[in-house]
């Protein structure tokens, strides 16, 4: 249960003091997401969350991310809208960690992603993307191309017990992605964590997107290959192109790619599953066994990334240029 910070219900109600949400009704533990402490809380002024912020959000990272959201939310696209204290601020502290409260969303992540899902999951990634384009406040990408190395470096030294020959196989690919990453490519706000658990659907319609904590400025074109390895593979580890033509047709009828970006989504999606690769096995190797971090397994997206490796155009993932049967 990831509720690494317990809060009492004495500092609960000071905390909420700040606020004008009405008198505590309840508040309790929600169990998924790793990253930080997250509770359903029940005012008499409706449903929210409180969200405290663990380690591994840096603290002055939180200005970028709250208004991120609160930018977003103001123009139009469903996602947890801060809630303002009324000095106006939307961040605090308690129970020691910085402390936010964000409207609730109704829906759930789509357990077993459809063509359906992913088409709607293109479009609003690039209503984000759209939309993100007017905001001021600028984020670099922690996880950059330039940061794989390192945290490569940083791993303890028993990669070869995932699978023999592995950290030749990583580092002779870093060498490829290094030598040959896109760099004048469109660029502007990017999500880069769109997986399924972080997109609500309720009655089959994209309901909300959640989790900006790894937002950045990043190649937009980025963002579209993080996504296509999290929604368009199966678990036998094969592509699935519908999924990738409904994902980028989704996309396409809100923001058409250029030729360069259409040229460059093989190494990007090479370079996504690299990223999601090493965090994976960054945490399994680290992570001791038992803590509450659940540790995703990076053979996942060793696969995915030999599976790009093989990819030599964007039509193998099911992208055609605007304008061709769209
Ligand atoms: N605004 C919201 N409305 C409804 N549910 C939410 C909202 N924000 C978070 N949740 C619930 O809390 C869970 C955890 O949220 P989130 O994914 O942001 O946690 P995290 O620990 O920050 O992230 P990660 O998933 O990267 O570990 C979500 O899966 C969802 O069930
Ligand atoms: N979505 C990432 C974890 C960070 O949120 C993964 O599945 O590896």
């Amino acid at each position: 249960m990831a509720v690494y910070t317990d809060v009492g219900e004495a500092e609960l109600i000071a905390f909420l003091a700040d606020y004008d949400l009405g008198q505590v009704l309840s508040y309790k533990g929600i169990a998924e997401g790793v990253e930080n402490s997250n509770f359903l809380l029940r005012t008499t002024g409706g449903t929210f969350i409180l969200t405290l912020y663990e380690k591994r959000v840096a603290k002055n990272d939180l200005p970028f991310f709250l208004g991120l959201m609160q930018y977003l939310a103001e123009h139009g696209l469903s996602c947890p809208l801060p809630v303002q204290r009324r000095d106006g601020e939307a961040l605090g502290e308690l129970a020691g960690r910085p402390g936010a409260v964000f409207t609730f969303l109704e829906g759930m992540g789509a357990r077993r992603p459809t063509p359906v899902h992913c088409r709607a999951v293109g479009s609003a990634m690039a209503r984000l993307h759209a939309i993100g384009q007017g905001f001021s406040m600028q984020r670099t990408n922690g996880l950059a191309m330039e940061a794989w190395r390192p945290l490569f470096a940083s791993c303890p030294n028993r990669v070869d017990e995932i699978e023999p020959g592995l950290a030749d196989e990583i580092g002779s690919e870093l060498d490829d992605l290094e030598a040959n990453w896109p760099r004048d490519l469109p660029s502007g706000v990017i999500h880069a964590d769109l997986f399924t658990d972080n997109v609500f659907f309720l009655g089959g319609e994209l309901s909300g997107i959640i989790d900006f904590y790894f937002a950045c400025n990043e190649l937009l074109a980025y963002d579209i290959a993080i996504t296509l390895c999290a929604w368009c593979f199966e678990a036998d580890g094969s592509f699935n192109i519908t999924k990738g033509v409904a994902l980028l047709k989704g996309y396409q009828a809100v923001r058409p790619l250029s030729e360069s970006e259409a040229d460059s989504l093989p190494i990007l999606c090479r370079g996504a599953a690299m990223r999601f690769l090493l965090t994976r096995l960054y945490d399994w190797l680290t992570v001791p066994d038992g803590s509450f971090v659940v540790k995703k397994d990076p053979r996942e997206y060793l696969r995915k990334l030999r599976f790009h490796r093989n990819v030599s155009r964007a039509g193998e993932y099911g992208y055609e240029p605007i304008g061709v049967n769209v």
